[in-house]
């Protein structure tokens, strides 16, 4: 049996399941060490945490261990990359708590209006400050919600009631997106200068930390409040302290550098001060146990999960693939025009890569959107799609076909007028090699993704090849490899050459006015 360590507060529906299961032997102690625990049980399999920091040294010190489950959401507390040396996954369940936080926010913002902590403690001392203690109405103003994300929507829709006007930054949200939950996106700056409530609700990672800074801050208005309720790391605390006095920031926060008794740094400037409790109710730490065990047993029936952090390429893909993925990807979104509007994306996977092809997604999005990481997970990378209005696609497919293991990327995008423009293009892993083996009726391409390359796909007629040719000279571009194509009638021929150089978009479109090309394209792999 698997032995897995609970070594923190968590409801015991996490223990029940899998004890239920009968695949696990789970030693639940939220009253000992992590450390002392480890040294206990050096065969543990799994670990399921919340914010219970999890070292190099506990990771070692479980030879065994193969999965920690934060049971949460943030996972700043576990050393995910040496965890992925060790070849540990790190799992998380977003969304699990993410209720409690956001009613934790509503919370802390009335509170703070009403003076309730401060109101309760002199009524207590026989005091009657009902003049000192004028409240202030949440009723009709200005909040932003930085990090639109499962919390951030959820605070979204709990203020809905207070006819407030929203604001929102998220880098991977879209405007119509936004639109849906009544909400203006805008970019930081502003959401800070325009807002008389702020909201975090982003992790604290290499982008994010100390990201709240003296100029974001002294951007707030007189008077506004700022709420943290992600993580500590976000706000650089120095540059908040510099800026409240000033401009009589109210600061309401729930987490600290440690989670651990003591005094707390910010406390000097905090209004209301909060040990952590964001996911502290009955509700939110029965969801996350759940999740928790849950996703454990899939993790062990399916040989692998979406919620996993710490892993680029899914144990058991080659990576060449991930890279594959990517390519074709880079190539039809040039394809379909860079900078028209992706409508659609559907993958087509076959032979062995089948168990991987929801996770393509996360490679493939990387190739297509600037904006999402390709170390994101394939359920952000559903989740984005979503928000961008893009419709996905992973086709169940026949493996009598023969196409080996391939991988085929469908792009369509909108060009003028609601047309769609489309481009479908498969590829393989070869002798070791990436190759595009096909892009839409031009077959048994293999061609490979490297360096630099021009297509041009034009009405078939003798001549044309030589025209490029002498175009790219002209602008001090040698041709370095040359295929030229027919498609299935024969009327179409696809000019593909890699050259010395990368050939700007506005050299190729020239070309392809000049040989009257519709589809041309430069790209760099
Ligand atoms: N106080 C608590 O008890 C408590 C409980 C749960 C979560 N948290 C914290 O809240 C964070 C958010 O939780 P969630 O469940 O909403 O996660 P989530 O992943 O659903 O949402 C996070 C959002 O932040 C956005 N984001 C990432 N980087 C950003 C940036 N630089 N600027 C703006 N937006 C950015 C992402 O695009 C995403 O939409 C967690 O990472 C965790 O640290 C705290
Ligand atoms: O990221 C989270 O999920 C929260 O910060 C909750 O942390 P906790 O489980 O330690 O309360």
């Amino acid at each position: 049996m698997k032995k897995v360590l609970i070594p923190t507060k968590l409801n015991a529906v996490a223990r029940e399941l899998l004890k239920d299961s009968g695949g696990y032997n789970v030693v639940h102690d939220d009253s000992t060490e992590l450390k002392e625990l480890a040294a206990q049980h050096p065969d543990t399999y799994a670990l399921i945490v919340r914010s219970d920091k999890v070292t190099p040294e506990i990771i070692d010190a479980l030879p065994e261990l193969k999965v920690i489950v934060r049971a949460g959401a943030g996972y700043n507390t576990i050393d995910i990359r040496y965890a992925r040396q060790r070849g540990v996954d790190v799992m998380n369940t977003p969304g699990a708590n993410a209720n409690a936080v956001a009613e934790e926010v509503v919370t802390l913002m009335l509170a703070d209006a009403r003076h309730v902590v401060q109101a309760d403690v002199s009524t207590r001392e026989g005091k009657w400050e009902k003049k000192t203690l004028m409240g202030r109405e949440l009723t009709g103003k200005t909040v932003g919600i930085v990090g639109f994300g499962a919390i951030g929507r959820l605070v979204a829709r709990r203020l809905a009631g207070f006819d407030i006007k929203l604001l929102t930054y998220d880098p991977v949200l879209s405007e119509d997106r936004a639109e849906e939950f009544g909400a203006e996106l805008v970019d930081l700056p502003t959401l800070f200068e325009r807002c008389d409530y702020i909201s975090l609700h982003i992790p604290e990672n290499d982008d994010t930390r100390g990201m709240i800074n003296k100029d974001l801050a002294g951007r707030m208005k007189e008077g506004a409040t700022l709420v943290n309720c992600a993580r500590a790391g976000i706000i650089n605390e120095d540059d908040l302290r510099a800026v409240k006095a000033e401009k009589n920031i109210r600061f309401l926060n729930d987490v600290y550098p440690k989670d651990a008794a003591g005094e707390k740094s910010v406390a000097d400037i905090a209004d209301l001060m909060m040990p952590h409790l964001g996911a502290s109710t009955v509700e939110a730490n029965y969801n996350a146990a759940k999740r928790a065990a849950d996703q454990l047993m899939e993790y062990d029936e399916k040989g692998m999960s979406t919620y996993i952090v710490n892993r680029d390429v899914p144990e058991g893909l080659d990576e060449m693939y991930a890279d594959l993925a990517y390519d074709l990807a880079h190539l039809a979104r040039q394809w379909v025009g860079a900078r028209n509007k992706l409508k659609m994306i559907e993958t087509s996977v076959y032979g062995s890569l089948k168990p991987f092809s929801d996770w393509m997604i996360v490679p493939i999005l990387a190739a297509v959107s600037e904006e999402f990481d390709r170390s994101m997970e394939a359920a952000a990378a559903r989740e984005y799609l979503k928000d961008m209005g893009i419709d996905y696609n992973d086709r169940e497919t026949d493996d009598t076909k023969n196409y080996g293991n391939t991988i085929t990327i469908d792009l369509a995008a909108n060009v003028d007028h609601g047309s769609l423009r489309r481009v479908s293009i498969r590829g393989t892993v070869a002798e070791g090699r990436l190759m595009i083996s096909r892009i839409d009726d031009f077959d048994k391409l293999y061609f490979e993704p490297e360096g630099h390359a021009v297509f041009f796909r034009y009405e078939d007629r003798p001549g044309v090849l030589g025209q490029i040719g002498v175009a790219l000279a002209d602008h001090g571009i040698n041709i370095d490899d040359v295929r030229n194509p027919h498609d299935e009638s024969g009327k179409y021929s696809l000019a593909i050459m890699k050259t010395s150089s990368p050939v700007d978009q506005e050299i190729v479109d020239r070309i392809a006015g000049e040989i009257d090309a519709p589809y041309a394209v430069g790209i760099t792999f």
